[in-house]
């Protein structure tokens, strides 16, 4: 699947939003990409993950062991990376504010995880995942996103292996351009404000 594809696919899904967002790390946005509208429909998921696996080195996609994904974003983007490299797909949580695997999850010592997300801007949250999933025995042995949009910036520390690449301005509160000052900001992430 090419860019332009994929594009066309969160185009269709009405996914691509224009406003004033606060995203996650708290940066500010005139732009958000609404995977859960992409993911809705569970054909555009399957589609979008088959192509995500084509990607991967074959080396590294016939090790993957387990996909871990951090909620509420990575758990349809790895449930659909789980079916389509053929392992199980399993969610972190953090309802004390750190992820954690629960519902009775684990990995075996050493399990080799594919971490999976939905949308990367800073790289925080993909982080913070990797750390949870190496306390709980395994080991991230790689990355996946739907989205980066983190310009090339974000560091996940494995190698990270997104279905596109997009380069999407962030500000910080204070240093709103006016277009963005004019606009009420709305948040639709479920990550606690700072
Ligand atoms: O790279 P980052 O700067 O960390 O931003 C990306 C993260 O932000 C969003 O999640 P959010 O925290 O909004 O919560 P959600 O997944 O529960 O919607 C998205 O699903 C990623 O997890
Ligand atoms: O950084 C984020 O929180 C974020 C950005 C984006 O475009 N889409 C999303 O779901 N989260
Ligand atoms: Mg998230």
């Amino acid at each position: 699947m090419t860019e332009d594809e994929v594009l066309a696919e969160f185009r269709a899904a009405e996914a691509l939003l224009e406003g004033h967002f606060i995203l996650s790390s708290g940066l500010r946005s005139a732009r958000y990409l609404q995977c859960a509208r992409v993911l809705m429909n569970p054909a555009r998921g399957a589609r979008l993950a088959e192509a995500l696996v084509a990607r991967l080195p074959a080396a590294l996609r016939g090790s993957i062991q387990a996909v871990v994904s951090p909620a509420m974003g990575g758990v349809i983007a790895g449930h659909e990376m789980g079916r389509a490299l053929g392992v199980e797909a399993m969610f972190l949580e953090r309802p004390e504010g750190v992820f954690e695997l629960r519902r009775g999850f684990r990995l075996a010592p050493g399990t080799r995880v594919f971490m999976m997300e939905d949308v990367v801007t800073t790289g925080l949250s993909s982080r913070e995942a990797i750390a949870a999933i190496g306390r709980a025995g395994g080991e991230t042995v790689a990355a996946g996103a739907l989205v980066d949009r983190s310009s090339g910036k974000a560091d996940l520390g494995v190698p990270f292996f997104p279905l596109i690449r997009l380069d999407v301005p962030t500000y910080a509160a204070d240093a709103l351009p006016p277009e963005l000052q004019a606009i009420p900001a709305i948040k639709p992430g479920s990550r606690a404000a700072a």
